[in-house]
């Protein structure tokens, strides 16, 4: 049992079926390395931290949640705290769309549409047509929890408690790191959860690439999160931090929860893997939140008895859908076009659950539909995949590496 705590509602993370792609490992969300912004400016020679205990910061928070600092600690932890908000504000509030592409950037505010979030997990999926099997998850939808990602920490129910741990899954283009992105801009903005003194994402991905590399805690947070350079060890025990693993199925790490070195000081150093099993078991930073978001075939490696709360972003229901459609065009009645259109081909609609296909039939059926086109309007999958590859060469806008990307992702939905 993680952390030695008493008994936990067991949660099952069965793996299920993994459209896996490889889309997600062009994603353009950097949470870290790369320029963020320049350092705070902090007074070199501050006196020793007079900083609170968690518990006596606690007891400052006002009416909504939000941290005030008392005088003596104000200055140094609002400072990094408002640093932080700002660099990661910057990273968050443009997203790319679909796969990545260079240059490009949309106010994900902008196109932001609400996801359909479950607690709890669905069955295994079974090895029916892709469409068949959403069809199916769709309509269970209907007695499962729903879940605001803004909530995910929050103890909703008298019979929950404590919430440290939640492990999201979801398939692949379903919007986990579009959540992930969302939370921490909205974060960051200071419009949700702001009783969480930083939010820290960490992309799987990147964390990949200094996986050979020894570190504490503190200095991985130093190297992807630059603008925290000027804290210390003490401040991160006492500080309420979220960690957000994005993306646990791009992870090449091994977790051993059962066998492992024991860590509970942020300046050890050690191998990643070393730090990352610790922070889930809560060994180091016990206090901390860590949000994980993965694929459902890599889910599995985290103990269930790690976790307090499993969630699953199912995608778009009938109504997000339309949402999506009308966000996405400011044009209203070529929205209104797209979505009549959708909804007479009955495996467009079902297929458009996933976001990443709400993006693809925007792409082609805007194309189509605002270019003099006199060819039929795709009805089936193939026709609109064939259509959005014809799109993508025609703008010359993408390199052949990204066709050839989109072709992995979206093939490992299409067989008609
Ligand atoms: N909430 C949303 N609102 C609008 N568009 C969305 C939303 N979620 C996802 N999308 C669209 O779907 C695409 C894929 O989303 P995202 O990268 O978040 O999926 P994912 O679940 O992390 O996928 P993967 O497992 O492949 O990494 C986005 O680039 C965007 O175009």
């Amino acid at each position: 049992m993680c952390d030695g705590r008493e008994e936990r509602a067991e949660s099952t993370v069965s793996p299920c079926v993994s459209m896996k792609s490889d889309k997600s490992k062009d994603r353009p969300f950097n949470f870290g390395i790369g320029p963020q912004g320049s350092p705070l400016k902090m007074d070199e020679d501050r006196a020793e931290s007079t900083v609170p205990s968690w518990v006596s910061l606690k007891s400052d928070l006002s009416k909504d949640g939000a941290i005030t600092f008392r005088s003596s600690d104000k200055i140094d932890l609002q400072e990094v705290i408002e640093g932080h908000k700002m660099s990661l504000k910057r990273r968050c509030e443009h997203v790319t769309e679909g796969t990545h592409e260079a240059g490009s950037g949309t106010l994900l505010n902008k196109i932001y549409t609400e996801l359909y979030i479950t607690e709890g997990q669905s069955e295994e999926v079974d090895t029916q047509h892709e469409v068949r099997q959403l069809e199916i998850t769709s309509k269970k939808n209907i007695q499962d929890t729903p879940i605001k990602c803004q909530d995910l920490f929050k103890v909703l129910s008298e019979q929950q408690r404590h919430i440290r741990v939640v492990l999201t899954n979801g398939v692949a283009g379903v919007g986990k790191t579009f959540s992930v992105q969302k939370f921490s801009l909205d974060w960051a903005e200071g419009l949700e959860n702001q009783d969480i003194s930083l939010v820290l994402p960490l992309s799987c991905r990147e964390l990949n690439l200094i996986r050979d590399e020894q570190h504490s805690l503190l200095s991985l947070l130093h190297v992807f999160h630059p603008t925290l350079q000027k804290i210390r060890a003490e401040d991160l025990t006492v500080w309420k931090l979220l960690f957000i693993f994005d993306g646990l199925d791009e992870s090449r790490f091994s977790l051993d929860f059962n066998k492992h070195q024991l860590i509970s000081d942020v300046t050890q150093v050690s191998s990643v893997d070393v730090l990352l099993v610790n922070l889930i078991q809560g060994n180091l930073l016990p206090s901390a939140l860590i949000w994980i978001t993965s694929r459902p075939a890599a889910a599995h490696q985290i103990p269930p008895s790690c976790v307090d709360r499993i969630t699953e972003v199912r995608g778009f229901t009938d109504s997000q859908k339309e949402e999506y459609f009308r966000r996405r065009f400011t044009d209203e009645d070529l929205s209104k076009r797209i979505i009549s259109h959708i909804k007479a081909s009955r495996s467009l609609y079902i297929m458009c659950l996933i976001p990443v296909f709400c993006w693809i039939t925007a792409i082609v059926l805007e194309d189509m539909m605002t270019r003099d086109q006199r060819g039929e309007l795709p009805k089936t999958l193939t026709d609109l995949y064939s259509h959005f590859l014809r799109v993508q060469i025609k703008r010359k806008i993408y390199p052949l590496s990204y066709v050839i990307k989109s072709h992995a992702h979206i093939s490992s939905f299409i067989c008609y």
